[in-house]
Formats: C-alpha cells, sequence, structure tokens
C-alpha cells in the first residue's frame, strides 16, 4: 500500500558511501508482523553522528535525505565555509575538518588493502595539503536551463546552481566565471536545457596555471559564434580587459545530445589554443582537452615520491606506461639512459614528445599505445626494462595488464593511483609473479571530496 505522507526518522550514522554520504538505517512499522528496514542515505553527515531526516516517500526499502537537524554531531563536524555548499555537489566533505577527511581516506586505502591480503600497516599516514583550498587548475562550470553559471546540485544533476564563488579553484577562475555569467544575463543569452536539446550555452571549461598565470577559457555551445558576433565581441573585449593572464579563448561548437564538453567544430576568438603550465621544474603545452593533473601542488609531490621510491640509476632503461603528457616521464628520463612512455590517446603522446623536445630531453621513446600492445614492442626491442612505473585511469590497469606486467619481471615497479580499490585489486595479480607491497602512499589531491591519490613499490623477492 502506497503511503505518500513525508516521514521524520532520527537514525544513527554508521558508515559512508562510496560518494561520501552517511548511511545508517531505521525499523518501520509496517503493519505486519515484523517492522521493516529502512535504509537512509543522508549526504552532509559523519559517522557517529545522530540526525533527524525526512523521508517524502518511505514506503521504499532505501531513501535519500539531506538532515533536517544534526541531533548529535560529530567532534569533527566543522562549518563549511562555501555558501554554496548545502546544495552544491561540488565538494561533499566541507563540513568534515580536514584531518578527519584524510584519517578516514587512510583507513579506506587500509581497508583496501586487507580487503586484498596486504598489511595494511604498509600504507603511511595521508600527505596532506597545507591550504587545502583554490587547488584546482580546471573546471568545468555548466550553464543552466533556467539561466545561471555554476556547478551541478547535490543528488540532482539536472539543476545548476547559479555560483558566486568557488573555494576550491584557482581566483582567476573564478573571476572569470563571474564575468561569463554576467555577460550571459546582459545579453540574455539561455542556457541548455538538455531534455528539449535547446538553449545556446552549454559549459565553460577555465584552465589556469599559478605557476605561468596563464588562463584559457572555452565556452562549449550549440551554435557557431559568427550567429551571435555583437554579443560574442562584447565578451573578448570584456575578457581580454579584465584578465590579463587570459592567453587563449575558444569557443566550441557542440550540438551532440551527450552531455560531455567536446567539439565539432573550435573556433579560436582570441590567443592562441594552448596555455603554458609548469610541474616538477618541467614545461608543458596544455590544450583544452589535455589530461593534466588537476592539484599541481600535490601532483609534484607525487613525481617526488615516484622518483624516490624508483631509485633509478644513469644507466637504467624505464618504461612509464599510461605516460599522459609526461608529467612522469620528464622528469624520470632526466635521471636514466632511457625512458619509454606508453599512452593510449595519440594527441598526449604528441604533447609527451613536445614537451619532452621543449624541456631538452632526447632520450625518451613515446607510444601511442594501448598498455599491452605497447609493452610487448618495448619488451621486443629492449628486453627487459630495470623499471615500471604505471599511472592508470581509476577502473585500474585490469588483470590482463597486470600479468603482463608480472611477466616482464622488472625487479621494481611503481605504481600511481587515484583508485585504492582498484589499486588494490590490480596488485593481487603481481603476487604470484613473486612481487612484495614494499611502501604506500597516500597523498590528498582531492581535499573536500572522497578521493584520494598514491603512490606505491612492489618489489621482486
Ligand atoms: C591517470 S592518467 C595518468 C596520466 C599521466 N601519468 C599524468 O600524470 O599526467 C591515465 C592515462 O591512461 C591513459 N589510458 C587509458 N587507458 C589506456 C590503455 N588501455 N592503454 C594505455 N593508456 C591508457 C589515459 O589516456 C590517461 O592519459
Amino acid at each position: 500500500m502506497s503511503n505518500n505522507k513525508a516521514e521524520t526518522y532520527e537514525v544513527k550514522i554508521d558508515m559512508l558511501d562510496k560518494k561520501g554520504s552517511g548511511r545508517g538505517h531505521v525499523w518501520r512499522d509496517g503493519g505486519g508482523i515484523n517492522p521493516r528496514k529502512l535504509k537512509l542515505t543522508v549526504p552532509q553527515t559523519l559517522i557517529g553522528e545522530e540526525v533527524q531526516v525526512t523521508v517524502a516517500n518511505p514506503d521504499r526499502k532505501r531513501a535519500r535525505a539531506l538532515p533536517d537537524e544534526i541531533i548529535k554531531p560529530s567532534v569533527e563536524r566543522t562549518v563549511a565555509p562555501c555558501p554554496h555548499f548545502d546544495k552544491c555537489g561540488g565538494c561533499v566533505w566541507q563540513h568534515w575538518d580536514y584531518q578527519g577527511q584524510l584519517a578516514y581516506k587512510v583507513a579506506e586505502v587500509r581497508r583496501f588493502l586487507a580487503g586484498n591480503g596486504f598489511d595494511p600497516d604498509v600504507a603511511a599516514d595521508a600527505i596532506g595539503m597545507e591550504t587545502p583550498w583554490e587547488y584546482r587548475n580546471k573546471m568545468e562550470f555548466t550553464f543552466g536551463p533556467e539561466g545561471g553559471l555554476g556547478l551541478h546540485e547535490l543528488g540532482n544533476f539536472r539543476n545548476v546552481i547559479d555560483l558566486d564563488t568557488c573555494l576550491i579553484a584557482g581566483g582567476p577562475m573564478v573571476q572569470a566565471m563571474l564575468e561569463v555569467s554576467r555577460w550571459q544575463k546582459d545579453h540574455d543569452l539561455p542556457g541548455y536545457d538538455k531534455d528539449a536539446h535547446a538553449g545556446l550555452l552549454r559549459n565553460l571549461m577555465t584552465r589556469y596555471s599559478q605557476k605561468t598565470g596563464e588562463l584559457m577559457l572555452a565556452i562549449f555551445a550549440t551554435d557557431s559564434p559568427k550567429a551571435h558576433q555583437k554579443a560574442v565581441d562584447d565578451l573578448i573585449s570584456r575578457l581580454s580587459s579584465k584578465f590579463s593572464g587570459l592567453v587563449s579563448f575558444m569557443w566550441m561548437e557542440n550540438t551532440d545530445w551527450a552531455d560531455v564538453a567536446q567539439a565539432e567544430h573550435t573556433h579560436l576568438l582570441y590567443g592562441r589554443d594552448y596555455i603554458h603550465d609548469e610541474m616538477y621544474g618541467y614545461k608543458y603545452r596544455i590544450w583544452f582537452d589535455t589530461f593534466f593533473q588537476t592539484n599541481p601542488e600535490q601532483a609534484e609531490k607525487l613525481v617526488e615520491l615516484a622518483i624516490e621510491m624508483a631509485e633509478v640509476g644513469s644507466e637504467d632503461r624505464m618504461i612509464d606506461l599510461f605516460c599522459g603528457v609526461g608529467t612522469f616521464s620528464l622528469p624520470f628520463a632526466k635521471r636514466v639512459k632511457a625512458l619509454a612512455g606508453i599512452e593510449i590517446v595519440e594527441t598526449s603522446i604528441e604533447s609527451a614528445k613536445r614537451n619532452a623536445k621543449d624541456n631538452g630531453i632526447n632520450n625518451t621513446y613515446f607510444l601511442a599505445k594501448d598498455a599491452r600492445r605497447g609493452m610487448d614492442e618495448i619488451l621486443q626491442t629492449w628486453g627487459t626494462p630495470d623499471l615500471l612505473m604505471l599511472d592508470p585511469p581509476r577502473s585500474g590497469a585490469g588483470g590482463k595488464v597486470m600479468r603482463r606486467i608480472g611477466r616482464l619481471g622488472t625487479d621494481r615497479v611503481v605504481y600511481v593511483s587515484c583508485n585504492p580499490e582498484s589499486f588494490a585489486e590490480d596488485i593481487t595479480w603481481l603476487r604470484e609473479y613473486g612481487y612484495e607491497l614494499k611502501r604506500v602512499q597516500p597523498v590528498d589531491l582531492f581535499p573536500h571530496t572522497v578521493h584520494i591519490e598514491l603512490v606505491a613499490l612492489l618489489e621482486k623477492a
């Protein structure tokens, strides 16, 4: 029997889910002999807290609602500094003090290790940020169908929160977002409505280098800029006069139904189509679609740790698997005899080659190939290299690639991961090839979110 009356419960939060929301349960009188269990997901709560929630339709077995009230707060609860935290889906943990976030992330790393039969104590405490704000060098904002420019609403991807600040984005990106937002209102330009597949403005992508001060902006829209020439000219003039760091402004036509920031036609409206950035003392050219580590301050620590764990020598030959544009390859290349970088995206490999050249590095060999095929090719030309490092996507490298690494048989494997769960599963494959897990160092690249990065060392026994 359906019951559409909202009900209010008091619930104790006993765990967090993968998205960082609290989970708890209550027992409801279902009208029969046995009470029925209602599992509740309550965002913006912490483990151990007792909270009050109101559920709109409690007939189902599961429900999700924001807390009405925190009855018994955790000692780790803090006041979220961002005025948009209650609604914005960008950060999930601003209500949690930073040390509490770090401790939880490390506990998760240890849990995944233990779950796969490794000693959890191999994992060290996390390296956090001294100032965990304004750390991102790239943001993708969305234009709302009802107007407004910002990020998606927590738990409701269709709504857009019209932001007037964003505390994790670098300052110039926020200022540029606000200027574009004012421009949209001044010219009364419609945001894109994905249900109706109508409207003009879809996304604003911003990239900013703290090291070089260069700023890139790209607007994704359903129509050509020529069809809106007056408004576009006004935007170029506003942006170029207000942002001295602006070196790249593009208009990307995207008429696809798919909700991704991609371009069918690129119109360069101002400057060039890339920015210069720097990481660990090396120069990089970054295009709008280049994968580049989004927290440069912490990414430099990853590079430092990978170098420290690898202990490479000047006569060594190594593989950088999943090398991207060469963030790890370039610093390593300076320390070894030869480095082979393998990466599936061709434009990233072209970029890696150019980055090596721009930095005066000439002992690299970059292959645009799938990880396994790339390793086979290196094995045929070099035989077994001295070191392999890998930095796969969130899904991990997978059993086939890990077995290939095991058979390759380098003495050391350095694994950089942005997902401790897929990392712990991946490294189980190396056990049967005689590798032991020696070090795991979590590094927080994503404060106020559920994500954590790590660098690990495996050695052949
Ligand atoms: C986490 S990123 C790391 C990039 C680089 N190490 C960095 O720090 O900038 C993972 C990279 O793996 C690449 N990739 C994904 N699947 C792949 C595959 N099957 N073979 C080779 N590379 C792949 C992606 O294109 C991406 O550049």
